[in-house]
């Protein structure tokens, strides 16, 4: 597999704060990689530094096997920002048209707007689209350029449902036609419609870098809730993959429920109020990043 992206050993700061720390990772050619974490993990720290927009402290970053402060290693890199500033009076299709003009190949106006549903709105100002048509618009200038490798950093926020579900179809079609993407999102449910491959990012490091499944396996899929006097005990219990306190209680990630609750009756930890089940996405995806700020 043709590596398209790569980041080796790659440190990054913003004065004290640690946004990237010893960062190793590579994409490779026809991969649909999604990048998860928590606010302020160093997912957009990530993705400037591969459009060549900051460099790296320590380590090095290579795009297409070049350096992406070069002007020519970008040529065939799409991306859209988390967010886009469009010039308000031009229509659509004239954005998409001064987009388009800066790739020897790319893909005709009316092919682009069809491919995002646009169509209906090639005529309209950007300044009278609503939210969710202006970053339908964004996500398509990311593809304008017939790019190899595309960065979506939170391609879908503010979308509604069905605007979030289009768009996927649209990402995986362009993904079927060749196109190598690396996505960040804060919803699970994006990264788990598009991604085959999770890459969890905490605190500037890479925590997991998996399949999805292989990924849920790792951090525990059942989940305990119960209520305790004495919740700083319960972390040594067997099989505790993490924990979280809330003013109503204490939940915790489990390999094997049967397990705990055995261990929990024994070790003699009061409790009240005990619930199993299995974990959401979101849970499992917090303990992870719970574990490594612990
Ligand atoms: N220009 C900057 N100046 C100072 N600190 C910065 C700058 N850019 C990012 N940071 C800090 O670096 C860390 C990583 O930020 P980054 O934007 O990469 O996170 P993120 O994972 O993309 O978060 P979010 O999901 O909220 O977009 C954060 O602590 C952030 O405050």
């Amino acid at each position: 597999m043709t590596t398209l992206a790569a980041l080796d050993g790659v440190t990054r700061r913003f004065g004290d704060i640690l946004a990237l720390d010893d960062v190793d990772l590579a994409v490779g050619e026809g991969e649909l990689v999604g990048l998860l974490g928590p606010n302020g993990a160093g997912k957009t720290t990530l993705l400037s530094l591969l459009q060549g927009l900051r460099r790296p402290h320590a380590g090095t970053v290579r795009l297409f096997g070049g350096d992406p402060r070069d002007a020519a290693s970008r040529q065939r890199l799409g991306c859209t920002p988390q967010e886009t500033a469009l010039p308000a009076t031009l229509r659509v299709g004239e954005v998409i048209d001064f987009v388009g003009g800066h790739f020897a190949d790319r893909m005709p106006t009316a092919e682009l707007a069809e491919e995002f549903g646009l169509t209906e709105l090639l005529r309209r100002q950007t300044g009278a689209l609503s939210g969710g048509q202006r970053r339908r618009l964004s996500v398509a200038l990311a593809f304008v350029g017939r790019p190899r490798l595309v960065l979506l950093d939170e391609p879908t926020t503010g979308l509604d449902v069905d605007g979030r579900r289009a768009l996927w179809d649209a990402i995986r079609r362009q993904h079927a036609a060749g196109a190598s993407i690396i996505v960040t999102s804060h919803y699970l449910e994006e990264i788990e419609a598009l991604a085959e491959r999770v890459v969890v990012i905490a605190d500037g490091r890479v925590v997991a870098d998996d399949s999805l499944h292989a990924v849920l396996a790792r951090v525990g899929d059942q989940w305990v809730r119960l209520s305790t006097p004495e919740p700083a005990r319960l972390a040594a219990l067997a099989g505790v993959v993490a924990t979280a306190a809330d003013e109503t209680g204490v939940s915790l990630a489990v390999h094997d429920s049967d397990a705990f609750v055995r261990e929990l009756v024994a070790s003699g930890i009061p409790f009240t109020g005990l619930q199993v089940r299995g974990a959401t996405l979101e849970e499992a995806f917090l303990a992870l990043t719970e574990r490594s700020a612990a």
